[in-house]
This record gives C-alpha cells, sequence and structure tokens, in this order.
C-alpha cells in the first residue's frame, strides 16, 4: 500500500479523468446535440478543457464557443436537454478505465477500506458507466452533481459520504484529477490524491497542490 494510505479507512475517487477517459462520449454527445441546433461541433479536443463543473456548464462553454458570446438562459436549457438526451443514447460506447484503475479498486476493497464515488456529472449517469466498465461493486455510495444542493468544488458530497460511512476526515481520502476535487478535498478536511492524465482545464493538477501526485492509481496498491 501506498503510504498515504497508512491511516486512510475510506477512498473517495472522482469519476471523469480519474477512472475513466469519459471525453469521447462525452464530446460525441456535444457535438450532435450543438448539430441537433445547427451549431459547429466542438470535438474531442475542445470539450476535454470544459469538462468538470457539470453538465450544465459545459454546454455553457460549448455554446459560448459556438457563438461567441455567452447563451441566452433559455436557449442554454434547450441544448442542455438535448446533451442529456444525446449521451443517454450512448453513455459508454467508447469510454474506458484509466490502466490501473481495476488493480486499484480491487486492491484498496480486499485491504478493507470503504471506497466511494462522487463526481459532477448528472447521477443518473454513474450507474450505466460503472456497469459497463465493471467496477460498480466496489462502491457503497455514489453521489453526481445533482444528488446534492452543492457540488465540487464545495465540500458538501465529500462531507456527506464521511458521514454516511461514520469514518473522520482525517481518514478519508479524495483521488481525483482537477483542481475542483483537490478544493473539495482539502475543504472537507480530507487528504487529496490526484492523477495527472485527466482534465483539468488544461493546467497541470499539481499546481492546486495535492498531498499526492501519482501517475497511474496501480501505485496505490
Ligand atoms: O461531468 C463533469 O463535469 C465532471 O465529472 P467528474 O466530477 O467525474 O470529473
Ligand atoms: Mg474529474
Amino acid at each position: 500500500m501506498h503510504a498515504l494510505l497508512s491511516d486512510i479507512r475510506l477512498v473517495v475517487f472522482d469519476l471523469d479523468g480519474t477512472l475513466v477517459d469519459s471525453v469521447p462520449d462525452l464530446a460525441a454527445a456535444v457535438d450532435t446535440a450543438l448539430a441537433d441546433l445547427a451549431l459547429p461541433m466542438p470535438g474531442e479536443a475542445k470539450v476535454r478543457d470544459w469538462v468538470g463543473n457539470g453538465s450544465r456548464i459545459l454546454m455553457e462553454r460549448a455554446l459560448e464557443d459556438a457563438l461567441g458570446e455567452a447563451p441566452a438562459a433559455a436557449f442554454l436549457d434547450t441544448a442542455h436537454e438535448r446533451f442529456l438526451s444525446r449521451y443517454g443514447e450512448a453513455p459508454c460506447e467508447r469510454t474506458r478505465l484509466y490502466s490501473g484503475v481495476g488493480e486499484a479498486l480491487a486492491g484498496l476493497a480486499a485491504s478493507g477500506r470503504r471506497l466511494a464515488l462522487v463526481t459532477n456529472k448528472p447521477a443518473a449517469f454513474i450507474a450505466p458507466i460503472l456497469r459497463a466498465t465493471g467496477i460498480e461493486r466496489y462502491f457503497g455510495m455514489c453521489l453526481g452533481g445533482d444528488s446534492l444542493p452543492r457540488r465540487k468544488p464545495d465540500p458538501l458530497p465529500l462531507m456527506h459520504v464521511a458521514k454516511h460511512f461514520d469514518v473522520a476526515p482525517a481518514h478519508c481520502l479524495m483521488v481525483g484529477d482537477s483542481r475542483h476535487d483537490i478544493a473539495a478535498g482539502r475543504a472537507a478536511g480530507f487528504r487529496t490524491l490526484a492523477v495527472p492524465y485527466g482534465y483539468n482545464h488544461g493546467e497541470p493538477v499539481a499546481a492546486s497542490r495535492p498531498d499526492e501526485v501519482v501517475e497511474s492509481l496501480a501505485e496505490l496498491v
């Protein structure tokens, strides 16, 4: 086990960009949603930098890019509905686990630690993706960006999970790919660990000063 885990009893994982590379499917849904609205398709590279604050803000960034100005609220609502419908049709066609994730989850679970998932993506998409990638059984609790009144970088979902498992924050670890994960973890009183391969608005996640950065989650076990 990694030294950081010695007094950790609960490990909370981010999903997009940490456990799964979901951008191919997210980008396909953004592209088709914009095409439905007769707007140009942004493609994967741009979408990669827009993921991290939930699907509504993802679509706000996409519309702003396509229109050259901030979208009207009603148009954003329409576009967000299009995105949810398109993503719901195919949330895991090309979404894949990052290397090392399977070993890490199996090893941590076997060690008796509790595992949970806190993502900013809508909760409805969590189970289909965990099922398709074969990792659903590891998580005792999963929260989405719309599960509670506030989402990451607010610490609320992390505090909720720690309370659910009755583990003090000092014995909890947040594992994520973005500054929102690190900020939420720190604010909740958790230890924090980052992976550098995910989505962080084009910036290195190390700039958020997590307690540790690992190239692969396999290094945890
Ligand atoms: O859907 C998003 O915006 C990001 O999701 P994540 O919190 O799992 O990285
Ligand atoms: Mg993420």
